[in-house]
């Protein structure tokens, strides 16, 4: 039987279409998957991961960002120990719909939950919300910050690993959280990238419907 000295369980939420499936594939199979379908529901995957000499299983929720799968995804907010918000930088209107996702998170997420905002596709030359942008963002909301790639593997081993740190952290002192510092360039190292040029508007990459994949409960 597998040992491990934490479980952690991390849910990753955000429009259809922005990378939450492929940022998944990536950390737990190395890959970027061809295809992708849309998620149907909830996806659910394990990785066992090492820090600092301790195994931490993490627990990853990949919900469906279609917004008929919304009360099915609500409900695995509630026990996550991190919440991913994820938007795509090469396509605004996923950027301009945080705000409803951040009222579904304080509605149905624990209040202590560890929230991150990740900006995903930073590998295409079509971007659409700076860098800074999504910075401010999330630390006008008490977010941690980070910019990915799933295709390119860009922070997306980063992204885990620091929750995970961050998370240990935490359950090991639990009554420091709120010290945390969560000022995002700062010690738990999740911090914005450089910023690539912005280029010609487009959201072509949004919402892939061929359903390959099944939701897996
Ligand atoms: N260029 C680029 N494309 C990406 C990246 N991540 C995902 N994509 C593409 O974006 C599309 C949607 O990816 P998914 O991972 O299925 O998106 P999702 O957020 O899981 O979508 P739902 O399951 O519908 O909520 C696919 O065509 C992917 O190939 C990335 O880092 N860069």
């Amino acid at each position: 039987m597998e040992e491990y000295k934490f479980l952690f369980k991390i849910v990753l939420v955000g429009n259809a279409g922005v990378g939450k499936t492929c940022l998944v594939r990536r950390f737990t199979q190395g890959l970027f998957p061809p295809g992708q379908g849309a998620t149907i529901g909830v996806d659910f995957m394990i990785k066992t991961v090492e820090v600092e000499g301790d195994k931490i299983k993490l627990q990853i929720w990949d919900t469906a960002g279609q917004e008929r799968f919304r009360s099915i995804t609500q409900s695995y907010y509630r026990s996550a120990h991190a919440l991913i918000l994820v938007y795509d930088i090469s396509c605004q209107p996923t950027f301009d719909c945080l705000p409803d996702w951040l009222r579904e998170i304080h509605e149905y997420a624990n209040t202590k939950v560890l929230k991150i905002l990740v900006g995903n596709k930073t590998d295409r030359d079509d971007r659409e919300i700076p860098t800074q942008i999504g910075e401010e963002f999330a630390k006008q909301h008490d977010m941690y910050f980070l910019e990915t790639s799933a295709k390119e593997a860009e922070n997306v081993e980063r992204l885990f690993y620091e929750i995970a740190a961050e998370l240990i952290d935490q359950a090991r002192s639990k009554d420091n959280s709120s010290s945390m510092n969560k000022n995002l360039s700062d010690s738990v190292g999740l911090s914005p990238q450089g910023s690539k040029p912005p280029q010609v508007s487009c959201c072509s990459g949004l919402s892939n419907q061929s359903s390959s994949q099944t939701g897996n409960t």
